[in-house]
């Protein structure tokens, strides 16, 4: 498994009570597979994100990313695992509106090393996965929304990461878009074999998906199989 969730608890302090966020969630997903959480707001989506991504520590239960186990770690060793195996892509397309395309690629810290034509080669691959073919020179203005979110996807794969975590990635898309951009996930996922979780409110879009869990209160409900 490169991403297993066990027993995780997390709560927030709330006043002089505390809040439970995640409340023994158990997650376990393969490199291959696409798994969408689904589930209202508040419902614990995002610590859940923050947590596989080691952002947040948990107050109890285990996450281990590729095998290795995040726990126990000090905070620079969270970091350097973070950057070795994990991929995010945030609902808001953060890109720079100076730099083209492939620069957006080549911005991030694992295109560094190699020489700069090998760089440029391997952002400009990155970018034909996500098909941006020739609109590698394009700057974000000059890109649509669903584009600039393709930009994001190639940027989060940079790294080679064991891990995709994707944040409600349609949520500024119209529908077709929105389609598109989960085809597109599921692609990847196959073809980069890296372990995706894509946390939705859209439920439009999950046939797309290999597996559908449910946040709800800060568990994880029934699994849907979809394939
Ligand atoms: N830093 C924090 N301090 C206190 N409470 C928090 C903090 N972060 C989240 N919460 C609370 O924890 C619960 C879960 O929040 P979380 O953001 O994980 O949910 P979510 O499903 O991602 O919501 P949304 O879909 O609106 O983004 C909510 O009740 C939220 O108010």
């Amino acid at each position: 498994m490169s991403l297993e969730l066990t027993d995780v608890r997390v709560t927030y302090p709330d006043g002089d009570r505390v809040l439970t966020a995640l409340d023994g969630v158990n997650l376990r997903v393969a490199a291959g597979q696409l798994v969408a959480v689904a589930g209202p707001s508040g419902s614990g989506k995002s610590s859940l994100l923050a947590v596989a991504a080691t952002l947040l520590r948990p107050d109890s239960g285990r996450v281990v990313l590729d095998g290795v186990d995040a726990g126990g770690l000090s905070a620079a060793q969270r970091a350097r695992l973070r950057l070795e195996k994990v991929g995010i892509v945030f609902q808001q397309p953060n890109l720079l509106a100076s730099l083209t395309a492939v620069e957006q690629v080549l911005a991030t810290h694992h295109m560094r090393g190699g020489s700069v034509r090998r760089q440029r080669r391997a952002a400009a691959e990155l970018l034909a996965t996500v098909g941006l073919d020739g609109k590698q020179h394009r700057r974000p203005h000059q890109l649509s929304g669903g584009e600039r979110q393709r930009v994001n996807i190639a940027r989060a794969l940079a790294g080679r990461p064991a891990v995709l975590l994707v944040d409600e990635p349609t949520a500024a898309l119209d529908h077709d878009r929105g389609r598109q951009i989960v085809e597109l996930l599921a692609e990847v996922t196959r073809q980069h074999q890296v372990a995706t979780v894509m946390v939705t409110h859209d439920t439009e879009y999950l046939d797309q998906v290999d597996e559908v869990v449910e946040m709800r209160d800060g568990r994880l409900g029934a699994l849907e199989t979809h394939r």
